[in-house]
């Protein structure tokens, strides 16, 4: 992707983006090594708000399959991003950088409530904002709270930080032979049903008119490559299709 003009950034990173080498939960080794690599793109002078995924930990879908409660699993995968959450804080306030953690679910001692006109303070004031408890609603993903997110805070784009290194014409962790996309338009995804992303956190990103960036986080240094125009990634947005 070619360097483009983004300042303000929702960067969202999967859950299991934290674990690292493990199956599950959170490498601290690995948190503090995204959590560096935040840092370095504040330093560069991108404005930058997290949404953390919570798919290390628990994933509602997963549960229901086995016979939970849809909606009692959800909110349990929201409980994980709040962890996952303070994680990332602690590895970034360790490292000097000012943050806040809002989650969508209230819960008054352990971060604050997500209130908008607070979080575009704390922006201002050069806080890093990591939004917590996805949308606060059941029957959704942390995709589609990283796209409302996005489009409240008036991000540039969408940064999503996952083990994939961009959109392909199938999932290739599945079909070895899947091809990646440099670039496509969100329609495109919507059409192919691409899985890479929600269906409704496109939308999202199309009617709001929000790019989105997917690259591999796994890799040491990818943010900054990403964001510096370099390095392998897919651009989503509202253009032609590449063919
Ligand atoms: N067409 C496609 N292109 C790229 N990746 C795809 C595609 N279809 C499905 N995928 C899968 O989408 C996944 C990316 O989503 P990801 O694992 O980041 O889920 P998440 O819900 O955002 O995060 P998490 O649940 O870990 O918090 C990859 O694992 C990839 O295998
Ligand atoms: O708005 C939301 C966001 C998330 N969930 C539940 O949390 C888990 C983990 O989120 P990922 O996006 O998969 O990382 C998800 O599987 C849902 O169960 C939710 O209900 N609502």
């Amino acid at each position: 992707m070619p360097q483009r003009n983004f300042k303000r950034i929702l960067l969202k990173l999967s859950g299991e983006a934290l674990m690292g080498d493990q199956q599950f939960g959170i490498d601290t080794e690995t948190v503090t090594r995204v959590a560096e690599e935040v840092k370095l793109a504040r330093e560069a002078g991108f404005e930058l708000c997290l949404v953390v995924g919570g798919g290390n930990i628990f994933r509602g879908l997963a549960a229901a399959d086995q016979g939970f409660d849809r909606a009692s699993a959800d909110y349990m995968g929201m409980l994980a991003t709040v962890m996952n959450a303070l994680a990332v804080q602690n590895a970034l306030e360790q490292q000097g950088v000012d943050t806040r953690v809002q989650s969508a679910i209230p819960m008054a001692s352990v971060c604050e409530p997500y209130i908008r006109r607070r979080a575009m303070r704390h922006m201002e004031r050069e806080r890093i904002v990591i939004f917590a408890a996805g949308t606060g609603n059941p029957f959704f993903t942390t995709d589609t709270a990283a796209a409302l997110r996005a489009a409240e805070m008036q991000c540039d784009a969408l940064f999503k930080g996952t083990s994939v290194d961009g959109v392909y014409t199938a999932d290739p962790k599945q079909d070895r032979t899947a091809k990646r996309y440099d670039s496509l338009s969100f329609d495109r995804v919507l059409s192919d049903n691409l899985k890479v992303m929600d269906a409704s956190a496109v939308a999202v990103c199309r009617d709001n008119d929000i790019p989105i960036v997917v690259f591999n986080i796994r890799e040491r240094g990818n943010l900054a490559r990403v964001l510096a125009g370099e390095g392998v990634s897919t651009i989503v947005e509202n253009q032609k299709d590449q063919g």
